[in-house]
């Protein structure tokens, strides 16, 4: 008997486990199975036994062999029972029934709140877009409080956004976000919110951004960015070495297809903070001007 309190020896054996029931699902022999995927007998023996540390792209020839998906063979935790069905559902369903399976799967509190609360403005962005700028300016100007999402974490926790993310690490930092968001959404007041320029990571925490608020996304060029967080004297998440253009631009990249679910775009880029902050009330006015609804809050499914 292998040593399966050894998490990996574990995870070798579960992953060997569901190679086996998947293959056997489907009626196919070791033999078979090697012949399609071109991996040898002895190595899918291997694979099967837990033995084998498998390369992704050789278990990718083994799932495609089986005409499996390969997340099917990743061992996790147990998922409800229907979950192939209601995932290849998914796969299929047009965009208005993915909103209503959200809605169903969210449940009666959530499905109300999605339906019902307008809660304002809120700006995404990353680091120096001019989130918390521009918002505080926008909030004085059209009488809405202003609220800054990290300082409402920092103060339900009594712990610095820093302090959090050394304490519990992101996962336990999104966490208290979702758990501030939520907080925040109970209050049923308008309001202008700036978010932390990571919101967009944690896919429920943005959809329910973007279907509470009438989402702004700020953005600037990357050397702009740079320099306005530099300026600051706040280097995170832009370390201070050669690479940090770099990573900025890594940053940014990645998270530009979840920045622009936003509603609408407000581009700083060369313009004075008085300036942006003109554009921001330009791009704020239809919501002011009629019922927000109208202009389709937006989720992340759409
Ligand atoms: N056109 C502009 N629009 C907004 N801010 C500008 C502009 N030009 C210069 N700035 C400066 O850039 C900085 C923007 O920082 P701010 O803290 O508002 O960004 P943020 O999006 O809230 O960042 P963070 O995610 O770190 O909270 C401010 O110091 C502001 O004065
Ligand atoms: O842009 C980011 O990745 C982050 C920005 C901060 O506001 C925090 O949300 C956190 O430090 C991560
Ligand atoms: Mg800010």
């Amino acid at each position: 008997m292998t040593d399966t309190s050894d998490p990996e020896t574990g995870f070798l054996e579960a992953l060997g486990q569901r190679v086996r029931t998947m293959r056997a699902l489907r009626g196919m022999s070791r033999k078979v199975l090697a012949k399609v995927s071109g991996i040898s007998e002895r190595y899918i023996a291997q694979l099967e036994g837990g033995k084998g540390n498998v390369s992704i792209v050789l278990l990718r020839r083994v799932s495609n062999a089986m005409g499996a998906h390969l997340e099917d063979l990743i061992p996790a935790a147990e998922p409800a029972p229907d979950w192939a069905v209601i995932r290849d559902l998914l796969r299929k369903a047009t965009p208005a029934q993915i909103a209503q399976a959200k809605d169903a799967l969210a449940g009666g509190s959530h499905s109300t709140q999605r339906r019902s609360a307008f809660s304002g403005i809120a700006l995404i962005g990353l680091r120096g877009a001019g989130k918390s700028t521009l918002g505080k300016m926008l909030a004085k100007k059209i009488g809405w409080s202003f609220v800054e999402l990290n300082k409402e974490i920092e103060a339900q926790n009594g712990l610095s956004v820093a302090e959090i993310i050394a304490l519990y690490g992101q996962e336990g930092f999104r966490r208290m976000e979702q758990a501030a968001l939520t907080q925040l959404l109970a209050r049923k007041e308008l309001m202008v919110l700036a978010t932390g320029g990571g919101i967009v990571s944690e896919p429920l925490t943005f959809d329910l951004i973007l279907s509470s608020f009438y989402t702004i996304w700020v953005k600037a060029d990357p050397e702009e960015h740079m320099a306005r967080v530099r300026r600051q004297g706040d280097l995170r998440p832009m370390a201070d070495d050669r690479s940090a253009m770099a990573e900025l631009r890594n940053i940014l990249v990645s998270r530009e297809p979840l920045y622009a679910r936003a509603s609408a775009v407000v581009d700083t880029a060369g313009l004075s903070v008085d300036a942006a902050a003109a554009r921001l009330s330009d791009a704020v006015a239809p919501v002011l001007r009629s019922d927000a609804q109208v202009f389709g809050l937006r989720s992340a499914a759409s």
